[in-house]
């Protein structure tokens, strides 16, 4: 009996010790984001290079744009030169996407104009994946061996304003958001249990397919919509016996290119004004965010609808945008109104 209270005492004296290091483990956390600021902005330059390069990348941090013989220097958090690989790019977003074991919500959104490599960055290719394909957490479970996770996958593109269920079959369109309290909730949405990457992967393939079939009944481009995809986790510690909750948002954006520069017209030019729509919507929830606005626009657009959970709340949201700029001189305007939105949400602390 005296070994069995030995043994009750020194499990709970384990328990306390164990909590006690996830507690300043979370600590330690919260104080580096303090340092960091809770969006980080992160520039990604297109790996080609043609003869005429509109900027050059003065260091890991600042990029500069050459134009009509001017130079204008931009600063973000990290800036990535034509030839950092997938991995590098992915390991600097690492600390943050396995935050989310630790019950935060992390929203990695690519900007930037068609054709500057914003799908590249998220998808990337068979031989060379993106973040989508990397951020399967395998990392995340093998830090935390006593925690056992679950994982509900969902994935959603928005074209012009109408929001639709890539997981489903067929693809369901106008799906319905509904607001509640600080979280919102889409009643009808397609969510898939998923256990291994191999699981990922087969969701994320079913999702493109579904994609190519539901741009092909409404007649639109891929590039012209955004895409969605959300793991939302919950992991159960055994040790400690907390649940925490954690999502993670990964967000293709469509190409925030002008409607001049893209000559639309017909539903071409439709579309670039529903685009312009949302992602002004998005400068806007950032802007209001960053002068600590009573009321954060998040319902201007559907796509800060959808992202409001992982912007609007506490220190547990973080966001990193991926400014995607193109090294193509003729593209050079289009590359610094990309640079001045990413410098514009740098300062923004979110609430
Ligand atoms: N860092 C890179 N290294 C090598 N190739 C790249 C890189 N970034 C982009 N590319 C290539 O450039 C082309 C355009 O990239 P991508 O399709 O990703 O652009 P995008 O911004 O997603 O365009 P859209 O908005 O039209 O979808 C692709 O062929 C892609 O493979």
């Amino acid at each position: 009996k005296e070994a069995e209270t030995d043994f009750s005492k020194e499990i709970e004296e384990l328990r306390a010790f164990y909590r006690k290091e996830a507690l300043e483990r979370k600590v330690l956390y919260n104080k580096l984001q303090e340092l960091c600021g809770n969006i980080q902005v992160f520039c990604r330059c297109r790996g080609d290079s043609p003869e005429n390069l509109c900027f050059e990348v003065a260091s890991d941090e600042e990029v500069v744009v050459s134009h009509k013989g001017t130079k204008k220097t931009f600063f973000f958090d990290k800036v990535y030169s034509s030839n950092a690989t997938q991995e590098e790019l992915f390991n600097g977003i690492l600390p943050m996407i396995t935050s989310c074991v630790d019950g935060y919500n992390i929203c990695i959104l690519a900007y930037g104009q068609t054709g500057s490599g914003k799908t590249y960055t998220m998808m990337g290719t068979k031989d060379k994946p993106g973040v989508n394909i990397r951020c399967h957490l395998t990392k995340a479970f093998s830090r935390k061996s006593t925690v056992c996770f679950t994982f509900m996958m969902s994935m959603t593109e928005i074209y012009n304003e109408n929001l639709i269920d890539l997981l489903s079959n067929p693809p369901t369109n106008h799906l319905e958001i509904r607001t509640l309290g600080k979280s919102i909730i889409v009643p009808d949405l397609t969510q898939i249990d998923v256990k291994t990457e191999e699981d990922i992967l087969n969701v994320m393939e079913l999702g493109e397919k579904n994609r190519t079939m539901a741009s092909t009944n409404l007649n639109f481009e891929s590039s012209r919509s955004h895409l969605i995809l959300t793991l939302r986790l919950a992991g159960n510690d055994s040790v400690s016996g907390v649940t925490s909750h954690g999502t993670l948002t990964l967000c293709d954006l469509a190409g925030s290119e002008r409607i001049s520069r893209t000559e639309a017209i017909g539903q071409r030019l439709v579309e670039a004004a529903f685009i312009n729509k949302s992602l002004t919507s998005l400068a806007q929830v950032f802007s209001a965010l960053k002068c600590n606005a009573l009321n954060v626009p998040f319902r201007n657009s559907k796509l800060t609808h959808v992202l409001q959970p992982s912007l609007s709340g506490d220190a547990k949201d973080e966001a990193c945008v991926l400014m995607n700029i193109s090294p193509d001189m003729k593209n050079v305007l289009e590359t610094l109104r990309t640079l001045q939105f990413g410098t514009s949400i740098q300062q923004v602390g979110l609430r």
